[in-house]
């Protein structure tokens, strides 16, 4: 099949590169050959792979979003925005349930580094609200959380632009509510999408590519329904097809 493919719709979507080692993200990425997606690169393969990897993928002109949802004191996630801002990426996260102060450190250590080396390009700095792999039951009764999963969201959204960052990470389905709240420039990043009839996996609060766009997630994140397809190119093409389709910006 041939697909016409459009830059700005590529770049919106984040394929998961959630690998074991170097070696088989390097494989993966052959299929991608010149269609400007973004990469995410998470624990599984940073911790395995390091910096350099980074430097790899930014070096072949990819957008890269390092996923390593930082929550810890505020001083530590200070420097670990720090260093990571030093890498060059795009896109970082921290948990929004580190608190205000913990998401506020976050921003300065960024902005340090931003003054130490203009040639720095400042990344999209979001927030992980709730996990989309949390249903309502779990949140409410094993986690603790009490209300909808849809006000636990939009309040860890408020506490993320309180605190100087530019979005959040969340399920599609909450995408119009943070909008409303929030408003548009507000970046929503997300995950919890999976093409009619794929396999659903760990995930609980989900929507299609062309739902999600639709709705006006800024990116969507997705992992599996493309890194586990027989045709992995073919499967990131589709994507981008049916998100071309349902665009509204
Ligand atoms: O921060 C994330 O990227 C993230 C947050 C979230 O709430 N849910 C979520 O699935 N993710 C990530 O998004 C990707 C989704 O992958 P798939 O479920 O395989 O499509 C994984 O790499 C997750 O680590």
């Amino acid at each position: 099949m041939t697909h016409s493919i459009s830059p700005s719709i590529a770049k919106r979507l984040i394929v998961a590169l959630d690998y074991p080692n170097v070696e088989e993200a390097r494989v993966f990425i052959e299929h991608l050959q010149d269609i400007p997606c973004t990469l995410k690169v998470g624990m599984q393969l940073f911790y395995s792979a390091g910096p350099d990897f980074i430097r790899e993928l930014k070096s072949k002109g990819y957008s890269v979003f390092l996923d390593l949802k930082m929550h810890d004191i505020p001083n530590t996630v200070k420097g670990g925005a720090n260093s990571i801002t030093k890498l060059g990426v795009d896109i970082f996260n921290v948990h929004a349930s580190g608190g205000v102060q913990m998401m506020k450190a976050a921003v300065e250590g960024m902005e340090s580094a931003l003054i130490a080396d203009t040639d720095l390009e400042r990344p999209l700095l979001i927030a992980v609200t709730q996990l989309t792999s949390t249903s309502q039951q779990v949140m409410n009764q094993e986690i603790g959380i009490q209300g909808t999963v849809e006000d636990a969201v939009v309040h860890y959204a408020r506490l993320a632009q309180q605190s100087g960052l530019g979005g959040v990470v969340c399920s599609p389905l909450e995408v119009a509510m943070i909008q409303q709240t929030c408003g548009a420039s507000f970046a929503t990043i997300t995950p919890g999408v999976r093409p009619a009839g794929s396999d659903i996996g760990d995930q609980t609060r989900i929507l299609t590519p062309g739902q999600a766009i639709a709705g006006g997630s800024d990116y969507l994140v997705v992992g599996r329904p493309i890194t586990g397809a027989n045709d992995p190119r073919e499967a990131t093409q589709q994507i981008i097809e049916e998100m071309s389709l349902h665009v509204n910006h």
